[in-house]
């Protein structure tokens, strides 16, 4: 049986903007096996969240296009009753805002039992409240009997985000959509959270699409990654790969800007200029060219498409072939007097 849990065709999502629509996430084609974690990375506004609230199809308003397997099965097209079936149980996802995902009307034991409900319809009163009880402990609530009778307001971020947690787990799903899991925790919490994830893939054998700007989290949870920008993906391969041999000028910037304790650097790399809004965003040619403006404009394609360069590994656009970071040319000039052209 193949290890194929998500495969994603083509997708392209597109938000109307007083009359005209525009493509947030642009024909992005990815896939995701069983126990195997993605990474996505990118800036703020490169689209992540657009793909995850598609592949779950949480948009309301947006016009979704492309395909979308789970098992096999296109669930592009699936009725609401079948996908409100498949959310929750076999799909489930973890949000950036956990105040948002909680309803403050419910007690957290009510809440997570309810998610209980939804896939084992004869469990008893008993039952649930204790298999809410295991949940609560294993997202690390230190009282969890206690929480089971708080509302939301009461609980602190960091408490509020391990109930979302708790929820997304909660069905043990096949496929965990994580938005920037840890953001609003601190570091030790993090960890926990993380590991978590872990033991459900491992263990279950759950396919985990993971979202963050955290690069060190990347690089502890994640077997392939994706670097998104401008909506679409930019490159694509595995871990090792990505940190070791980065190709594409993005994904090379990305990495430059983070400090490292291994590497003396003289000074962070700060990527110029910021992710184009929607309606700015060129929809021609090389989406990252004007934020590399040294790099002549013939190295770009005009139409770029993400090919693959090594077994695994894609990328979009030939300009990776001809990156180099300007301060590369600082050092050049001051130790040999020479400007490489
Ligand atoms: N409902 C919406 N209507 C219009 N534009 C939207 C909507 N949701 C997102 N966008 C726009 O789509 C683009 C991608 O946004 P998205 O939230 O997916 O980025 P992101 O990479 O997840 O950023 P962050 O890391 O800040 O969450 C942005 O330009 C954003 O303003």
């Amino acid at each position: 049986m193949s290890d194929r849990l998500l495969e994603i065709k083509d997708l392209t999502t597109s938000f109307r903007i007083k009359d005209q629509y525009y493509a947030a996430v642009d024909h992005v084609s990815l896939s995701v096996n069983k126990n195997e974690t993605l990474a996505i990375v990118g800036e703020s506004g490169s689209g992540k969240s657009a793909l995850a609230f598609s592949i779950m199809r949480l948009h309301n308003r947006a016009k979704i296009e492309g395909h979308i397997y789970f098992h096999g099965q296109d669930i592009m097209n699936l009725p609401i009753g079948k996908l409100n079936k498949l959310r929750g149980n076999d799909m489930a996802m973890i949000f950036q805002d956990p105040l948002a995902a909680l309803n403050p009307l419910m007690t957290i034991g009510d809440q997570i039992g309810e998610a209980l409900l939804l896939h084992n319809k004869q469990l008893s009163k008993q039952d649930r409240q204790s298999k809410v009880v295991h949940l609560l402990k294993q997202v690390g609530i230190p009282r969890p009997e206690y929480t089971c009778e708080q509302y939301p307001h009461q609980l602190s971020g960091g408490m509020r985000q391990r109930v979302v947690i708790a929820i997304a787990i909660a069905n043990k799903p096949k496929l965990l959509i994580a938005d920037e899991p840890t953001t609003a925790l601190d570091v030790t919490i993090q960890a926990q959270i993380l590991r978590l994830i872990n033991d459900l893939k491992n263990k279950m054998g759950t396919g985990v699409i993971l979202i963050t700007h955290d690069l060190g989290v990347v690089a502890e949870m994640a077997d392939r990654v994706a670097v998104m920008y401008a909506g679409q993906v930019v490159e694509v391969t595995n871990v090792h790969t990505l940190f070791k041999e980065p190709l594409h000028p993005y994904t090379r910037s990305l990495l430059n800007s983070i400090p490292s304790t291994d590497q003396i650097k003289d000074k962070l790399h700060v990527i110029q200029g910021i992710v184009p809004s929607l309606q700015k965003m060129p929809r021609e040619g090389c989406r990252f060219s004007a934020r590399i403006p040294w790099i002549d404009k013939t190295a770009h394609e005009s139409h770029p498409e993400l090919r693959q360069v090594a077994p695994g590994h894609f990328v979009r656009c030939t300009c990776y072939q001809h990156f180099y970071f300007p301060d590369e040319i600082d050092k050049e000039v001051t130790a040999y007097g020479t400007f490489r052209g």
